[in-house]
């Protein structure tokens, strides 16, 4: 997709006429290699034959709105409410950014009310209103202490004009969405329908998915404390397969269409020795197929460690009928089991070659989602949390705060949602995991023409 300047503009609520709290700490800031100006832009693209194919002058290429505090403000922080939501999937660091915000919003502007909806969305609906949670700084002070969300969340669709409802009933003036594609999906459309009214309230989305699945963001928060704990379900099972002749580990990891989580855990580890990703389908049967793989890898090796994205082979499931077709609340697919799937082939295949395979299956599922951020999410989800509270006090509305390229960045809320962040077969990411693993070694990357 080719995207232009205009592309890539975030809405505004209008003038910003009040000085901001944090103006003084501005006075002197230009742009420098560690700090974008309010007036500065981020370029998209890194490359130079990518900024060459444009032909454009400088400022014509296109580029993202810097985040970050302004000199001057839209709203005035002492007629604000803000609210906040946290919707989907748990994801570590969603108490932390629920901290920084709260934080930045009270102490540094002096936001007098901040509203937590609960259970997801769903908390803004008429029935659940009004069971919100009054945030203060006591409230927020140790909760990134745990995993999880304090205002819990949920799936499931919720109207867009009864949240505009609730939002105007509870006096909101900016929204704060933590989610997910879906969430940032139902942030786009209530913004509209608060556009459509004519209504000063602004929506800010806080991208977040372990899954690393939204576009235009470096890696999404808790996306590493989930793959690191994932890769320590890597290093057990890959201690258990070394250690049982014949030896199968198999890990199964979350990611239902994009396979990072399963890319980074083994590269962290180093120990697997084949990845299968949504992103690049493959084969059973054959000689460039996994058993006959497997196989040589026992015979070569005396076991073999396979870590398998949750996502992956759905169409070896559906060809065999284990696929229900069904979605979840939030018309998310369900999935079938790939992992069981290749316990039971890889068994069946080993044994009828005449070995006898020990297989150790681990699905850690939610335990990799449900953890502590690691001190590096925190640091990234509080700055996140910042970044979200001074484009909302700016007037920023339907926009995402989102880090590119090592620079905070807002981005139009429609653009994040207008494709799936996924690992490249022909990126270098992928290449790195075919080398570690070895996969590259073998006659061909597993990458099977089916
Ligand atoms: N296309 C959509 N339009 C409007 N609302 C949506 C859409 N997709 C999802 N939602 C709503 O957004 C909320 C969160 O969506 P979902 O359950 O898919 O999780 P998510 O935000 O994608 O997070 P994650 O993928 O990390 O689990 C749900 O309440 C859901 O109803
Ligand atoms: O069982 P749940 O809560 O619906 O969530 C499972 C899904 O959520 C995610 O963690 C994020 O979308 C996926 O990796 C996983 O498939
Ligand atoms: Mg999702």
């Amino acid at each position: 997709m080719t995207l232009h300047l205009d592309d890539l503009r975030v809405r505004h609520l209008g003038e910003c006429r009040h000085d901001s709290p944090l103006s003084a700490l501005l006075a002197a800031k230009r742009t420098s290699p560690h700090y974008v100006a309010e007036g500065d832009r981020v370029l998209l693209e890194d490359t130079v034959s990518m900024l060459a194919e444009h032909g454009l002058p400088p400022e014509d290429l296109p580029s993202f709105e810097a985040a970050g505090p302004r000199r001057r403000i839209y709203f005035d922080p002492a007629l604000v409410t803000a609210g906040i939501v946290t919707c989907g999937g748990l994801c570590p660091g969603l108490n932390d950014v629920i901290r920084g915000l709260v934080q930045e919003l009270t102490v540094q502007y002096d936001v007098k009310r901040v509203v937590g909806f609960r259970n997801g969305l769903r908390g803004l609906t008429a029935r659940h209103r009004d069971d919100t949670i009054e945030l203060t700084p006591d409230r927020v002070r140790d909760i990134h202490n745990a995993g999880g969300t304090i205002l819990g969340s949920s799936r499931g669709a919720q109207d867009a004009e009864e949240m505009v409802d609730s939002l105007l009933l509870r006096g909101i003036n900016v929204l704060f969405v933590i989610g997910g594609d879906g969430g940032m999906n139902a942030a786009t459309n209530l913004a509209a329908a608060i556009r459509a009214r004519g209504l000063d309230i602004a929506v800010i989305g806080v991208p977040k998915t372990i899954d690393n699945d939204l576009p235009y963001t470096d890696q999404s928060f808790g996306f590493q404390s989930a793959f690191a704990q994932a890769a320590n379900f890597i290093s057990s099972v890959s201690i258990e397969a070394a250690a049982s002749p014949d030896g199968i580990g198999i890990v199964k990891l979350m990611g239902r269409h994009s396979g990072f989580i399963a890319c980074y855990a083994s590269l962290a580890r180093n120990a697997a020795d084949i990845v299968l990703i949504p992103e690049v389908p493959f084969a059973l049967e054959g000689e460039d197929g996994l058993l006959a793989r497997v196989e040589r890898h026992v015979r070569s090796k005396g076991f073999v460690v396979i870590v398998v994205a949750e996502g992956a082979g759905q169409d070896l499931l559906a060809e065999r009928g284990l696929l229900e077709g069904a979605t979840d609340a939030s018309g998310n697919a369900k999935l079938g089991d790939i992992g069981a799937l290749l316990r039971e082939t890889i068994t069946a295949h080993l044994t009828a070659a005449g070995l006898v395979p020990t297989v150790r299956y681990i699905d850690p599922s939610y335990a990799i989602r449900s953890v502590t951020a690691n001190a590096y999410d925190s640091v990234y989800c509080l700055r996140l949390a910042h970044a979200a509270v001074h484009a909302a006090m700016a007037g920023r509305t339907e926009t995402a705060v989102v880090r590119w390229r090592r620079r905070f960045v807002h981005v139009p809320m429609p653009l994040i949602i207008s494709h799936r962040n996924q690992v490249d077969p022909d990126g270098d990411l992928w290449m790195s995991v075919l080398e570690a693993t070895g996969q590259l070694g073998q006659q061909r990357p597993l990458l099977v023409e089916r």
